[in-house]
């Protein structure tokens, strides 16, 4: 009998083209997302070498990060910078033969959203993307991660990429999340415990109860931000949860196609005695509701808590970086959470802008009203989920609390359109980075779920949603 393998090992040896004694192994990709941030210089680059996309099927092209989230969008985007962008995916991706999505097109979206959506994200498979949090698609079973512009020419030319294995951790999460607590505080948690270079050289899985009891939305929630972590993937195996979701995708198999795939996806399980490098558990039912206080996605505390102090930090290096970020954040050690009072409110990115983040901040903020001092958009993930929020009314319980609902894209995840915050403006967000201009030269981040969003675009401030009435 073959040694127990993990889940990773097991979708790693199944696309290995070819292994080098060194351990450098050439990897077969089954599926290539392409956005317009890193992919012109590696369509320039096949067109001077005279290359073709090899699988042009396997490739699917998006405009989320630059796209204006302003319904006047349609009249065309004003910014030369972002328009020459956009413009030139459109063109790679018609010259290239490959499928794309315009900004203009229902199915347009954040590619870490529309993927899923598609069916083009299947358990099993191994799928790039030149961004980093690529390893959203790991909530399928599936090994995704981000590459660079040079992989991205080299996976357009030849559908493989040149990796070598990383080590297996295993993230447990075990009983039940209290009420009010999500996905997004499990996984801010588990960075807050390993800190953001916890995850380095390994592929996480996610397992335990709680992980298993989520939705595909909160999975998804999870693997998003295994690169915060420091992870080169996230990875949860795929079950009964993740095949009633693909089911119905329209690149999905169909027929017999789908039952020899489901008799395969069902083999993607980590071995019983499989070894796992480096281990953690947590236990769901501790966890609160948690905030970000500083410029790194580990800085998280408690809603119940107060602005830690770093003068209590005994390393040098960590404490005046600590320091620094609480003056980044015009923040003084003790404040309560529920005391830090807020201009914006974001809510919507790969992290947290697919339908069941918008049902939460619906059941929050219906028949409530945004506090005067704070200036909140929502923005759909995709033009699939904003016509599914649509059809259930949530738009009007968000306009109506005095919400801006937009049109998808990246928004205020990160100041690459419009959307940004102004020098100190302090925004509860439902991203995943909080690093310093992240939303915005000199803008204050605060990492949040989306209910806790929901909450404190109302009160103007944080307030506990286990609390909420
Ligand atoms: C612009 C892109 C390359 C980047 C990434 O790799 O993640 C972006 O999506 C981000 O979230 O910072
Ligand atoms: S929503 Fe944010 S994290 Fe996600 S791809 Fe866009 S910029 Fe990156």
């Amino acid at each position: 009998m073959s040694a127990p393998r993990t889940l990773y090992d097991k979708i790693f040896d199944d696309h290995v083209v070819d292994r080098q004694d060194d351990g450098t192994c050439l990897l077969y990709i089954d599926r290539h997302l392409v956005h317009e941030v890193t992919s012109p210089q590696a369509f320039e680059g096949l067109r001077m070498s005279g290359r073709k996309v090899r699988h042009p099927e396997k490739t699917l092209a998006v405009v989320d990060h630059n796209v204006s989230t302003s319904p006047e969008r349609k009249f065309g985007i004003k910014n030369e910078e972002s328009r020459i962008q956009v413009e030139a995916l459109a063109k790679n991706a018609k010259d290239f033969g490959v499928e794309y999505y315009s900004e203009n097109d229902i199915r347009q979206g954040i590619v870490h959203i529309i993927g899923p959506e598609q069916g083009f994200t299947l358990p099993g498979m191994t799928i790039v993307c030149g961004d980093s949090h690529t390893s959203t698609h790991g909530a399928f079973g599936a090994l995704a991660h981000g590459i660079g512009t040079s992989e991205v020419e080299h996976v357009l030319a030849t559908q493989t990429l040149i990796q070598r294995k990383a080590k297996n951790m295993l993230v447990r999460v075990d009983g039940k999340l209290p009420e009010g607590v999500t996905a997004k505080d499990i996984i801010l948690a588990i960075i807050g415990e390993i800190g953001t270079a916890g995850g380095t050289g390994y592929v996480i899985e996610y397992a335990g109860e709680a992980i298993r009891a989520l939705s595909m939305e909160g999975r998804m929630t999870i693997c998003n931000m295994s690169i915060e972590g420091g992870a080169r993937a996230g990875l949860i195996a795929a079950d009964e949860t993740t095949f009633a979701y693909v089911n119905d995708k329209p690149r999905a198999p169909k027929g017999a196609a789908w039952d020899a795939a489901l008799e395969y996806w069902k083999t993607l399980q980590s071995d019983e005695g499989a070894h796992f490098d480096k281990v953690i558990v947590l236990d769901a039912a501790k966890l609160p509701p948690i905030v970000s206080w500083g410029s790194s996605p580990e800085d998280v505390v408690s809603v119940q808590g107060v602005v830690p102090n770093p003068e209590e930090i005994s390393d040098e290096n960590k404490r005046s970086s600590k320091i620094r970020a609480l003056d980044y954040m015009g923040l003084t050690p003790g404040t309560k959470i529920t005391d830090i009072t807020l201009d914006r409110v974001f809510i919507g990115s790969c992290t947290n802008g697919r339908i069941e983040d918008l049902r939460a901040v619906a059941k929050v903020v219906e028949g409530k009203t945004v506090s005067a001092h704070v200036d909140a958009m929502i923005v759909p993930g995709s033009g699939l989920v904003k016509e599914q929020a649509e059809a259930e009314g949530l738009d009007k319980i968000f306009i109506a609390a005095g919400f801006d609902w937009r049109e998808p894209g990246c928004s205020m995840c990160l100041a690459m359109n419009d959307d940004r915050l102004k020098p100190h403006e302090r925004c509860a967000s439902t991203s995943n980075r909080n690093f310093e201009g992240r939303q915005g030269f000199k803008g204050r981040t605060h990492l949040v779920s989306p209910a806790m969003a929901a909450a404190a675009a109302i009160a103007g401030h944080f307030v506990d949603i286990r609390d909420w009435k």
